[in-house]
């Protein structure tokens, strides 16, 4: 089991396998890093596999975006077991893979979806057509690949009063889909429109039929009759960051020890055997909360 200096245990590994992607929503943060260079569904698999020797259940993989690349379906299949394996997407190519992703080992995914008009979203995408990517979570529920999170970033000014359109659209997938309200981060962006997701709390608290506090980072999620919201607070939030139990790995083949912070990466690639768990072990112990409160 891998802990870090803070006694946090790490069991989710978060795998970027590419920094290229076929939109450009003007906040993306690109998961904190670009990379030119593309890590090899086999180097994919042994960095995984190393990890999963140490103790990580939980892999999520992201990207810029994910199915950009041509050897997705080769890259889920050729990941080592896990307790789970989640994808995050913008959905853009999703109803072209649902299935064969679904065969080749995927559990369930994230799609990202921050309005429901069609020419907001090309305009915040930068040309994205969003007919698409309503036929991606359709077909990812088709194939299974749920429970299906929706991801809405709030921004003010852009999309907060569609909050209740979102939740009437979450409601027809009856129960399969979970929405994410996420806090806009000020990374790559000029954090203009941010928005408190905190602010939310108490609608959803007063109204929910059952709330959960997830372990990882104390995500609050309210069950309703056919949909459940998760918050996703990010910012200045001590107790999200203290519960932080992911590790990333960049296109490239380093080790990320936080999203916000590119001063203390650990390149492994190449890196096999004994060589490669140390190196692990080592890269963990940089791994320090970014917001610690008091
Ligand atoms: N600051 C920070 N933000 C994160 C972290 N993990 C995820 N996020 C943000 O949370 C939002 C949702 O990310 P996703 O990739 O869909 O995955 P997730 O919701 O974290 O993971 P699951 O709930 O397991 O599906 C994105 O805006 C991420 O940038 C993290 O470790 N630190
Ligand atoms: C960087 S994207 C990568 C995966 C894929 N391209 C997608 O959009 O789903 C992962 C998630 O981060 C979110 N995200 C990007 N920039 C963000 C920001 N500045 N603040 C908060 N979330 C952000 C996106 O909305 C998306 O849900
Ligand atoms: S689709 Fe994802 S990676 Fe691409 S620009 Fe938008 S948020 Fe960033
Ligand atoms: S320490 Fe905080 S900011 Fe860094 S990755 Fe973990 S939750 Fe994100």
């Amino acid at each position: 089991m891998l802990v870090d200096r803070f006694g946090r245990k790490i069991t989710n590994l978060r795998i970027s396998v590419t920094s290229r992607c076929n939109l450009n929503c003007f906040y993306c943060h690109r998961e904190g890093y670009l990379s030119g260079d593309e890590l090899s569904p086999d180097e994919i698999a042994e960095i995984a596999e190393a990890f999963r020797e140490l103790g990580v259940r939980k892999v999520k993989i992201t990207g810029g975006e994910p199915l950009v690349r041509k050897d997705i379906v080769e890259i889920v299949e050729k990941l080592p077991k896990f307790d789970e394996i989640s994808m995050t997407t913008n959905g853009q190519l999703l109803s072209r893979y649902a299935c064969d992703l679904k065969r080749a080992g995927l559990d369930r995914v994230n799609v990202s979806l921050d309005t429901l008009d069609a020419k907001k979203y090309r305009a915040m995408t930068r040309g994205g057509k969003i007919e698409r990517v309503i036929e991606g979570i359709e077909a990812a529920i088709n194939a299974g690949l749920t429970p299906v999170k929706l991801n809405m970033v709030l921004i003010s000014g852009l999309n907060l009063d569609e909050i209740d359109e979102m939740i009437k659209f979450a409601r027809k997938f009856r129960g399969k889909l979970i929405l994410q309200f996420i806090e806009l981060v000020n990374l790559n962006y000029n954090g203009e429109g941010y928005f408190d997701v905190f602010r939310l709390k108490e609608r959803f608290e007063s109204s929910a039929r059952e709330i959960r506090i997830r372990g990882m980072q104390k995500r609050r999620q309210y069950i309703f009759e056919d949909y459940a919201v998760e918050l996703v607070k990010p910012v200045d939030n001590s107790e999200f960051c203290h519960s932080c139990n992911r590790i990333r790995v960049t296109a490239d083949g380093k080790i990320k020890p936080c999203l916000m912070r590119n001063d203390n990466l650990v390149d492994v690639r190449g890196l096999s055997g004994e060589r490669l768990l140390n190196v692990i072990r080592e890269a963990i112990l940089l791994r320090e909360p970014y917001y610690r409160g008091d």
